[in-house]
């Protein structure tokens, strides 16, 4: 019997982090192969893997790597928090080491495994001014003028957080996407809704701008714990619940720490012909 001959494709693994999804791709020793047409084809549940967002790993001077995102529409994320600490956890465990340093758009972060095996990363710290996030005009980003008074943060991609009563009680999916398009935030935003459990636990949902609803945020979660002690509402150091699981949330005097579990689920092989679909 002839075996059939698989053209040759491209390699990719699928991990999460509490159920926030991902295809990565190690472009180390040879430059990026994402396009936008590549994301968006890749992203789509039914017709490529399907993901939140597409983490691609390249080389970098000075750290162990750089690490680039794009949401399921195609768009370029500023920042991943999930994806950073599951590709940190593959990164070391190939290096052989229990830390990393790595590059992404807002400069260099540090993760590390911890003894109990759980994946930290420092998201830097926080931007709360207007022009960071960023927004349109020049206002109070801890009270924007919108219905509900949310908050305005930046942890590297822009983030508008509501505090509710009922987190689960929000229609996400039906109030989501003009919130994500509001004029405030030129670049778009994610949105979170935040309900406060206790002072060091939080109940979070949230609907991401270029992927919709996750199952969990790492910097929405970054930035609803600075957005919530900003308020009085917390302390520095809280549990946020999201609907994948529960991450911890520790803004230091040397930027947000942000720790969970991760997952590498399988490897793959995007065929010729599919890469070849979507130049
Ligand atoms: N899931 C991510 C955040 C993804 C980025 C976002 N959709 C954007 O466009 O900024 C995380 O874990 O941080």
């Amino acid at each position: 019997m002839t075996q059939k001959m698989r053209p040759s494709g491209q390699a990719f693994m699928k991990m999460h982090g509490l159920g926030n999804d991902f295809v990565v791709i190690d472009s180390r020793g040879r430059g990026s192969v994402t396009t936008p047409a590549l994301a968006r084809a890749l992203g789509d549940r039914n017709r490529g893997v399907g993901f939140d967002q597409l983490a691609e790993i390249l080389d970098a001077t000075g750290a162990d790597f750089t690490l680039d995102f794009w949401n399921s529409d195609g768009s370029r994320a500023g920042a991943c928090g999930n994806a950073t600490r599951c590709v940190s956890d593959y990164v070391m465990r190939g290096l052989g080491k229990d830390a990393v340093t790595l590059v992404t758009a807002r400069g260099e972060l540090q993760a590390l495994r911890r003894a109990d095996g759980l994946v930290s990363v420092n998201m830097g710290q926080p931007q709360t001014g207007w022009a960071e996030v960023p927004l349109a005009s020049a206002v109070d980003t801890l009270h924007l003028p919108m219905a509900g008074d949310p908050v305005a943060v930046g942890m590297g991609n822009p983030h508008c957080i509501f505090f509710v009563p009922d987190a689960e009680a929000v229609d996400l999916s039906g109030v989501g996407p003009a919130l994500e398009h509001d004029p405030l935030f030129p670049q778009r935003t994610n949105v979170e809704f935040a309900s406060v459990i206790a002072p060091d636990r939080l109940r979070l949902r949230v609907w991401e701008r270029g992927a919709g609803i996750t199952l969990a945020c790492g910097s929405g979660s970054c930035a609803t714990a600075v957005a919530a002690h900003l308020r009085g509402l917390t302390g520095r150091r809280v549990l946020i619940d999201a609907d994948g699981g529960t991450l911890e949330i520790d803004w230091r005097e040397d930027g947000v720490w942000m720790t969970g579990p991760v997952a590498h689920v399988f490897d793959g092989v995007l065929t010729a012909e599919f890469l070849a679909a979507h130049p």
